[in-house]
């Protein structure tokens, strides 16, 4: 059934947990099966190793460079994303789509596809009083 979705597809996303190196080792066979799957076919698909989970950074496993190394061995095009936090997902799909129609994306349009972060505004008027009158030396950092 996996090969009727490979076949002639134009773009394949190789996904695995950043903090589940099984989930990385596993790649090898998924992509086994995408290379037999096209062996006869004319044009190949463009494959993306996308590791997911970077909202659990600190439990990574998977290390950067061995996510980069097989990039490069392979051709694929390397993304970071998290699904839970939604965090570079569309990117990731822009990204992919520019690849396979050979569009080049300007860095207003990566921009776009960024998140922007929030922070909370510290509201001073309401800190206690003794902050004010003898503030620590480490200071808050606070956009106005
Ligand atoms: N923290 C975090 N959890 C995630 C993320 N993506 C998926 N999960 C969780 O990981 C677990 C597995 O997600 P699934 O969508 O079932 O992934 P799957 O590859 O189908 O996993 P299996 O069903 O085990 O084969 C679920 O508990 C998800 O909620 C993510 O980006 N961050």
């Amino acid at each position: 059934m996996l090969d009727k979705y490979i076949y002639g597809a134009q773009g394949i996303l190789l996904v695995y947990d950043i903090t589940n190196g099984q989930s990385f080792e596993n790649l090898e066979d998924w992509y086994n099966v995408v290379k037999k799957v096209n062996e006869e076919s004319e044009t190949q698909p463009l494959v993306a190793l996308v590791g997911n989970k970077i909202d659990l950074e600190h439990m990574r496993t998977v290390k950067v460079d061995k996510h980069q190394r097989f990039c490069q061995e392979n051709n694929f095009s390397s993304h970071f994303v998290s699904a839970k936090t939604g965090d570079s997902v569309f990117l990731c799909f822009q990204r992919i789509a520019a690849d396979i129609l050979g569009i080049k994306l300007n860095k207003a349009e990566l921009e776009q596809s960024q998140r922007v972060v929030k922070a909370d505004i510290v509201n001073y008027s309401q800190e206690p009083v003794a902050r004010t009158v003898n503030p620590p030396r480490s200071s808050m950092c606070a956009v106005q």
